[in-house]
């Protein structure tokens, strides 16, 4: 049994009134949360956009996660938040558009495929190795940025083939984060009923989501110039998958189809990636008992014949565990909003039509009644047997149903090979001075970033 406690947002005795709730949720969603909302099997709030519901009981959750997503689809909450950058993405479409790029895009995420990633994965954590090689001399560490630049890398190398270059990935980090803290803000001031055209942080998180979406279309269009040049010898990378996909018609994507696309799959694919990555390390550095019995493990693995390769996952149940519990603890994805397109009774309330529910792995994953010790860092809850039920039922950072994660092993591998690659070659060390600041926007987040200390160890 664990005894590290992670950090947490403020959690409140009193309820705000609705209009300090709203000025509140302005800068983080989890820190109006209060005592009552962790045990809670449903909540509302009301909003001059409409009724929000928050239901944390299992059955239900699972109820609406699994019906037909046209009943319960995603938020055009979710949409006008994000459609700037992702434009009619996979992660913001609904109904026929959704259910075509769908089946299109799956056969790129199934597990045989994720497999042949691997040694793109291992070539940007050795890359990675080699920058924090620089730093692990006992100085403070700023792991969070360093996750987002391994976890942006990766998705490059296995998207596109190629490495992401510093500029690049500066050009990113700083776009992404204007546009992430402008986009949750506008998302505010749509809750909140306001009109849509007057929305100063949606006019300028336009600036931003362009530079991405300018830099991701162009090596897009890159590719097609090297298809045109060289059909013969296409690079066999998530691309070529996406450029290959067919719908039922025999139709391919277009340019600008692709470039939605692709910007889903880079923005999804590495903010949440990094992010729990950079928890699970800042909790290894609290926790030095489960960091040595991870570094035991992952030796046993680096000494089989023929080193590190997919086939010794499964010698690495403490490191996926580890992962996973960082999933439970910090959820990149704290709240998952789905539209109601009837009205229907929840529990004891009537839930009109045009409201919107909120499914909340935050709560659900500390939720009181569900959970042994829910705030404990606790690896090897995964093993229990009196665990398995609150596992089945109330762990969901992927979600759950058809709107499942597409990338779900993709990163559940990234996250093993990362954490493999942080304890085989470094001791993580706490800096006491500097806890981190759970904050909730479009994904959780450190407000103060996650520092650690890295010392080299010699293998
Ligand atoms: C720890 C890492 C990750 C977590 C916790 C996570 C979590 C989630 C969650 C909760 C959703 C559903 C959101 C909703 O329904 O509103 C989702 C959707 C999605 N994720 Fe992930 N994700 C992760 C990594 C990735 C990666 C690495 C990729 C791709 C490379 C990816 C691609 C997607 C896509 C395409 C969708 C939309 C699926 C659909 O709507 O059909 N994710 N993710």
């Amino acid at each position: 049994m664990g005894n590290v406690v992670g950090p947490m947002p403020n959690i409140r005795t009193k309820k705000l009134n609705p209009v300090a709730r709203i000025l509140q949720a302005r800068h983080c969603s989890i820190n109006v949360l209060y005592e009552r909302s962790y045990v809670m099997k449903m909540g509302d709030i009301w909003t001059p956009r409409g009724m929000m519901y928050f239901i944390n009981q299992p059955d239900i959750v699972s109820r609406i996660l699994h019906s037909d997503p046209d009943l319960y689809p995603k938020s055009d909450l979710m949409g006008a938040t994000l459609h700037q950058v992702l434009g009619n993405g996979i992660f913001v479409s609904k109904g026929q558009t959704w259910r075509r790029q769908r089946k299109m895009m799956t056969p790129a995420f199934e597990l045989a495929r994720i497999s042949e990633v691997f040694d793109l994965m291992m070539d940007a954590a050795k890359a990675m190795k080699e920058r924090l090689d620089l730093m692990a001399d006992g100085q403070e560490v700023r792991i969070d940025f360093e996750m987002t630049h391994v976890a942006a890398d990766i998705i490059f190398r296995t998207i596109f083939s190629e490495p992401l270059t510093r500029e690049d990935a500066e050009t990113i980090f700083s776009a992404f984060n204007s546009y992430q803290e402008l986009a949750y803000e506008h998302g505010v001031w749509s809750m909140a009923g306001l009109p849509q055209a007057f929305s100063l942080a949606r006019m300028r998180a336009q600036k931003y989501a362009r530079i991405i979406r300018t830099m991701l279309g162009r090596m897009v269009h890159r590719r097609f110039e090297l298809l045109a040049a060289n059909p013969e010898n296409p690079p066999r990378d998530i691309l070529a998958s996406l450029i290959e996909a067919t719908d039922d018609d025999g139709v391919h994507f277009t340019e600008s189809e692709l470039t939605d696309q692709i910007a889903v799959l880079f923005l999804a694919g590495h903010e949440t990636s990094a992010s729990t990555m950079a928890w699970a390390i800042y909790l290894l550095g609290e926790d030095r008992e489960i960091q040595k019995r991870m570094r035991e493990e992952i030796d046993l693995v680096f000494a089989q014949e023929g080193g590190f390769a997919p086939r010794h996952f499964k010698l690495m149940k403490l490191t996926r565990d580890v992962f996973r519990e960082t999933l439970r603890l910090y959820p990149p994805v704290p709240f998952v909003p789905r539209d109601i397109t009837r009205d229907e009774v929840i529990r004891d309330k009537n839930v009109r039509r045009g409201s919107t529910i909120f499914v909340s792995p935050w709560l659900l994953h500390r939720h009181r009644k569900h959970w042994k010790n829910p705030d404990v860092f606790d690896p090897d809850r995964f093993s229990r047997e009196d665990e398995k039920e609150s596992i089945r039922t109330s762990y969901m950072p992927f979600s759950e149903g058809s709107r499942v994660c597409l990338g779900a092993s993709f990163a559940m591998q990234e996250g093993a090979i990362i954490l493999a690659m942080m304890t085989r070659y470094f001791v993580i060390a706490p800096v006491e001075s500097r806890v981190p600041k759970p904050v909730a926007r479009l994904s959780l987040r450190s407000e103060n970033g996650v520092f650690v200390k890295l010392l080299r160890r010699q293998t």
